[in-house]
Order: C-alpha cells, then structure tokens, then sequence
C-alpha cells in the first residue's frame, strides 16, 4: 500500500548509519538514551492525548492543560526524575503551560539575580512547588524598551518595605505567562525609587495570590488577556494582566545580587555590571535557539515523510505517479529546511556552551565575555526563530491542501511558534543591539583592543575588504575555506560600509535610526556567518559511524550556499563574489540537492521524534497517511450527526423557500 511501502524503501536507500546520526543530533548517547525513554514514556500515557486540543473551549482547554500539568508533576514526584528528565517530559507533553514559566524563568531569576541567602529562601519552595512563580517584565505601554517600564517600587524607611504601584493604566503587567490565573509569586521589574530618586529598573519577588484560597492580595488585580492566535495553540497559556495598588513587601524581596538597598535606605553596588538585570533574557534566548531547531526538524520530518508519501502526475513505467519528493522544486524548498534544522541544531548547542562558559566566568568575577554572550544570544534568538517560523508554513505550503488540515499538526505548530519571533525580545529590536555590537567593534579597530569570539575575523578586516572568492568550478563551492572567506568577507564589508555611512552623521543616534534598516542586514549577515562557521566546526569534531560524516558535510554546504543564493544581492554588491560564481554555487546546490535525496527519510528519522511528539498524520512514521486522514475526519464533532444543528432553522428555510416567499 501507498505509504507504508515508499516509507520502507526510502529508508532502504539510506546510505549511512541512522542509529549514529541519532547520537549526532541529540548530543551524546546518555541525551538520546534520556530522551528516547521519556518521549515513549510520556506517549503511552492516555492522559498526555493531544488529539482532542483544537476542539475544546478556551475553558476545557486551559482545564486540560492544568490536569496534564499536575500529571506530569506526579509522574516526575513517582519516578524520582532527575531535572534533566523532568525537562524532557515538559518538553515532549507539547503544551505551553504555567510550568514553562516556573522552571524557565522565575527560578533562573531568582538564582541569577538574588543573593545566597534569598536564594537559600526561596528556591527550596519553588523547586518543590509550594509557590508557583512567573516572570511580569512587559507592561501594557512597554515591551521592548525595558528601561521605559512605569511599575514602581518605593522604599518606605518608616516600614522597611518596597510599595509596588502601577501609577498608569500603560503601567499594568501585560503578557506574563502564568500569571493570569495560576502563579501565587511573580518577579516584578518595577523603578526602584528611594527618596524619590528614580534608580532604573529592578527585579522584585512580589506574593500574588493567597496560598490558602488563590484568591489575589489585597491591592493587586489580576486576569488572563484573552484567546491569541489561532485556536487550541498558545491558548493552552495564561498570559495575564496584572495592577497594583499601593501592594507592600519586605524590603528583602528586592533581588539584590547586583544592587542592594540597605535599612537606612541606601543604594549599594556590587561589583556585577548592571545588565545582570537582564540576565535571565540571554537565558533564555540561549534556550530558545535550541528549541528553534526543535520545531523546525518537527515541521521538515512531517514535510518530508509526506512528500515521499504524496504522488502526483507524471505517470512512471511502472504505471505509478511521482513522488512529490522528486521535483526538484520541491527539493530546493525542502531540503534547505532540512539543512536549516541541523544548522540550528549544532549553533544551539555551540550556544549553551558560551552561555555556561560566561556563566562560570560571572562567578568567577569575570565580566569580559558578557558582551559578546549578549549579542550572540540575541541575534541567533532572532535568526533562528525567524528562519523557523517561515519554515513551518513553508512546510505546511509545501503538503499541499492536507498541509492545511489541523491532524496534518502544521497549523497548530506555525500558531504556537510564531510568538518566538516577538517574546523574549522583538527580532528586529535584537538585531539592532547585534548591530550596535559590530558598529562598536569595527569602531575599535586599530586601536590595539583585538577583537574576541565571533568577531576574532574582523581582525582580518585588510584583507577582507580586498579577498577575491577563489572559485573556478562548482566543487569549489565544497571547501570550508571557501564558503568561510565569502561569508567573512560579506558579514565584514556590510559591517564597515555601515560604520562608514554612520560617521556621515553629527548625531551618531540620529544616524543609528536613519541606517537602522542597513544595520539589521549588517547584523544578520554576522549571525548567519556564525551559523556556518559553528556548522563547519561541528565537522571538524570525530564523528563516528557509517556515511554520517559526508551526510553532514553535504547538509552544510547547503545551508551555506542556500543562504547565499538567498542574500545574494549581499555577496554581489559588496564584491565577494562574481554573478559567475553565484551561477557555480547554484549548480552546486543542485547537484548537492541529489546528494541528499536518498538519504532524507532517514535524516529526518534521526531526530527520533515519536509520532504522539509529531501528532501528524502527514508525518507518521509509517506512512499510512490516507486511511488515517480518511478515519481522523469523521471525529471531526461536525460529524456526530449526519443532519447538522441548525438545519431546521437556517438550511431547511432556504430551501423550502419560505425566506423567498416571505420577502415577496
Ligand atoms: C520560559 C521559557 C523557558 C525556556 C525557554 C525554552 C524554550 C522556549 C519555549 C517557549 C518559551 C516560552 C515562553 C516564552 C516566554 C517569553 C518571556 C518574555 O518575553 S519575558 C520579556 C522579554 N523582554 C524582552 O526581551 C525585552 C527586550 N528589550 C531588551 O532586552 C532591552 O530593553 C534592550 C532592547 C536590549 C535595550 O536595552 P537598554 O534600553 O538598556 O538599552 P541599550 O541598548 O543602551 O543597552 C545598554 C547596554 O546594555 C547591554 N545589554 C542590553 N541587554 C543586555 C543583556 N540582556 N545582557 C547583557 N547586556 C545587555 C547593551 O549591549 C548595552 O551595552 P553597551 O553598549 O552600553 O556596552
Ligand atoms: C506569547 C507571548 C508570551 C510572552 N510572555 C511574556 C512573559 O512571560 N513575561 C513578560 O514579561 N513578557 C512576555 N511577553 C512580552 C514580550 O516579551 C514582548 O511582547 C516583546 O518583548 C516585544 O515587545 P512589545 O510587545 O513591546 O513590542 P513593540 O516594541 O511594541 O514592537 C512593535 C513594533 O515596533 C518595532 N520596534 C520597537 N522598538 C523599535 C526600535 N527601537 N527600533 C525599530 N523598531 C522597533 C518592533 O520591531 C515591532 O515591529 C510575551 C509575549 C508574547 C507574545
């Protein structure tokens, strides 16, 4: 039968080892051990069903949402998971929830942002989950401009306590997940005022809800903002709306590792910089970057499994039609988001390595790298979501009419992730502080301070504005140094044509807003270049097992050269490169495209997603997609009867005329 066979034989084609590719892309053999077990764990479990999410009600929904939750707590409680297994479990029951936020930000704050001893409080409590927390940063008026927030937070001398007040309507909390109807604590980034000097924004432990009732404090309001885009989707989270009035807390709910407030009322500095403020954003972007590769690989398996499945025209001798997976349209849109995934993946993970290395530097007092750390977050935060988010719906373009049926998993996919590209920071609103980083860079060059990490290139910056792409033939496209140089050299040309038009101004702002459009390309060029410079690297490293090295290497050389097929206005107006030579890199895609052909069906196996994780029908590992798509509407509630409500008052009229008659 169609689909159980093609799949069959498209992993018969395979020409290396899946089970090592599997390693590869999990990281070690002990995260795919970790992970392989508690994926199948949590799809055997009945109560962790999401077949239903996109038929309930807001109220049944979110209903739904808290029984899974507290499931997964007892499961995580039963099986004395570790914190590594506990995050797996969240992760593969695939709902946005009030934990996300708990475990992902609130504790990460307070273990960034408190002292020792409020951490020694309060993190006991929430590791146990005897307070619920949240992270209630952007206000109704203020998201991006952090330092623009209006939340206030006065220190009372009499008291010895902090009175948080929402003075303005713009001033009330807006977007927190979790906080519209589950967290009993939130952290709230209010103005730290004392003497009623205002000293900038700063994070602070406030109590919400009573812990008896759940009913909210005295002086604080609280709610959910209501339905977002699309239905089930993100709709599964809280995100809430949150004013106070005149709300008093101790003064040691103040977040004092980097300042502190002491109890004559007084502002003492610590020695950390400022910006530890916002340390739970790189965080998060940090982790947001290996979740982008998540998504995508989930989109691209569904997508390419259904387009080995899927067969149109073009009758074969055996009198069977083609393979969707074989028009080389199809290929070319396909492949290098197959690609993009892998990419994502291994920057991820060259990520959460920069972000522990600073991370243990902090502790050691060492603030060098924070910089760098910051603009590598933000903007791979911004690349990788972006290129995401247009990638599920191309996925979704890309499975035809079934693509756009919810059991086809896409539509819920592209709703639930489209956010990424706006939460935890505006994607174009990072981009810029990517670009204010290289502007700074660039501006010191030749003054001795020698560029560091991703930017360790712009030290060459002679002989990038000079090189000439070597490129003859199409193979040469194949050679790290090769693809290096070029995006080298563009990422350094867009950079310094920027400084260089930025100096035309008196008033270097001024001309930061008026450029600010060549400066986002400027810093996408960068982030793009550290995508492929941490691709290459990966390949570097000993990589075991039959044929994974070359399937590797060909997935590299198309992401790289599928991104300078896209930009590559870029790569020919700064000189990089020759129209001849953007006409070898396209051959070479082709012929790379072929390369992967045989082998994409196991490439996409080796992410080793099950199919409760997928909830496709277009992507089951199988293949049986017809006789599924076929079963899976006639659940549709449309269907229970065979005469739908309302019939008799709207259908039956029409066509019995009695409307018509009536009008007469
Ligand atoms: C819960 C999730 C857990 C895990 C995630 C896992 C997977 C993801 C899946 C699901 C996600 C689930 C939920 C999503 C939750 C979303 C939560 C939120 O959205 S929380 C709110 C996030 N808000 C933002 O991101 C706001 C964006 N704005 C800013 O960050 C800042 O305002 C700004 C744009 C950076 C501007 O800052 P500022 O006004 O101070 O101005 P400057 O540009 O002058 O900067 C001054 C100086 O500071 C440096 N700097 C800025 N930011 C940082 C930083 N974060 N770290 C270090 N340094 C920073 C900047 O470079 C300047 O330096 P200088 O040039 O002076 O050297
Ligand atoms: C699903 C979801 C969950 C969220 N969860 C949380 C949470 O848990 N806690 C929390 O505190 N917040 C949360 N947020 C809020 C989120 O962090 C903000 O929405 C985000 O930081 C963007 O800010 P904004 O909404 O103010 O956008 P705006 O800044 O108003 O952006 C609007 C437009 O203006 C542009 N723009 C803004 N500034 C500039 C500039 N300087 N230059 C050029 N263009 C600019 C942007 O590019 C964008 O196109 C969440 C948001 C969403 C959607």
């Amino acid at each position: 039968m169609a689909g159980f066979d093609d799949l069959a034989s498209e992993r018969s084609k395979a020409q290396f080892d899946v089970e090592e590719m599997k390693v590869i892309w999990a990281g070690s053999r002990h995260t795919l051990e970790v992970s392989d077990r508690i994926s199948r764990l949590v799809a055997n479990d009945p109560v962790f069903r999401k077949d239903t999410r996109t038929m309930l009600s807001r109220k049944d929904l979110f209903k739904n949402t808290l029984r899974k939750a507290a499931h997964a707590w007892k499961r995580i409680i039963e099986l004395r998971l570790s914190e590594e297994e506990a995050a797996e479990l969240r992760f593969y029951v695939d709902e946005p929830a009030f934990m996300d936020l708990h475990w992902g930000m609130f504790i990460p704050t307070i273990k960034g942002q408190g002292t020792e001893e409020q951490q020694q409080k309060w993190l006991p409590l929430a590791y146990k989950m005897k307070i619920i927390g949240c992270y209630a940063q952007t206000e109704l008026g203020h998201g991006s401009n952090v330092q623009g927030l209006e939340t206030t937070a006065t220190f009372d001398p009499q008291t010895d306590e902090f009175i948080i007040h929402s003075p303005t309507l713009t001033s009330s909390k807006w977007w927190p997940g979790g906080l519209g109807k589950v967290s009993t604590h939130a952290v709230v980034y209010g103005r730290l005022i004392i003497d009623s000097k205002d000293y900038g924004v700063n994070g602070f432990i406030v109590q919400l809800r009573s812990l008896d009732d759940h009913l909210p404090l005295p002086g604080i309001t609280i709610g959910d903002i209501g339905m977002k885009f699309g239905s089930g989707a993100y709709n599964t989270m809280d995100n809430g709306v949150l004013r106070f009035d005149h709300v008093r807390i101790p003064r040691d709910q103040m977040l004092m590792r980097v300042s502190q407030v002491t109890r004559e009322g007084k502002l003492v500095q610590s020695n950390v910089p400022w910006q530890l403020v916002y340390g739970t954003m790189v965080y998060v972007r940090q982790k947001i970057v290996s979740d982008a590769s998540c998504a995508l690989s989930r989109a691209v398996c569904i997508a390419t499994r259904y387009s080995a499945v899927r067969r149109q025209f073009g009758l074969q001798s055996n009198g069977i039609e083609t393979q969707v997976i074989d028009y080389k349209t199809q290929q070319s849109r396909l492949f290098p988001l197959l690609a993009s995934a892998y990419a994502f993946r291994f920057v991820g993970e060259w990520l959460k390595w920069l972000y522990m290395d600073v991370n243990q530097r902090l502790q050691a007092s060492d603030f060098s790298t924070l910089p760098e750390a910051h603009a590598c977050t933000a903007g791979l935060k911004s690349l990788t979501t972006s290129a995401t988010a247009d990638g599920i719906e191309e996925c979704r373009k890309l499975c035809g009419g079934h693509g756009y049926l919810c059991s086809s998993g896409l539509p819920e996919l592209f709703a639930v992730y489209i956010p990424a590209c706006t939460y935890e920071g505006d994607n174009i609103v990072l981009l810029l502080q990517v670009a204010r980083f290289l502007i700074k860079t660039v501006s010191q060059l030749g003054s001795g301070k020698e560029p560091v990490g991703t930017t360790v290139y712009m030290g060459r910056v002679e002989q990038l504005m000079q090189c000439h792409c070597a490129v003859q033939k199409a193979e040469d496209w194949l050679k790290p140094s090769v693809i290096l140089e070029a995006f080298e050299a563009r990422s350094m040309r867009m950079s310094v044509a920027s400084a260089q038009n930025l100096a035309k101004f008196d008033n270097q702002e001024e001309g930061f807003l008026e450029l600010s459009a060549d400066l986002v390309q400027a810093a996408v060029a960068h982030c793009q270049l550290i995508v492929v410079s941490k691709f290459i690297e990966k390949l570097q490293q000993d990589i075991p097992g039959k044929g994974v090295k070359g399937q590797l290497e060909a997935l590299c050389n198309i992401y790289a050269l599928f991104i300078l097929h896209k930009h590559l206005g870029d790569f020919l107006s700064t000189g990089c490169i020759t129209p001849k030579q953007a006409s070898l890199a396209n051959a070479q895609l082709r012929s790379l495209y072929s390369q992967v052909r045989p082998n994409a069906i196991a490439l996409v196996d080796a992410f080793n997603y099950t199919d409760h994780y997928l909830s496709s029908v277009l992507g089951r590992y199988d293949g049986n997609v017809y006789p599924k798509l076929y079963e899976e509407a006639w659940k549709d509630p449309l269907n229970d009867s065979v005469v739908p409500d309302g019939y008799q008052e709207y259908i039956q009229p029409i066509l019995k005329q009695q409307l018509r008659n009536a009008r007469l």
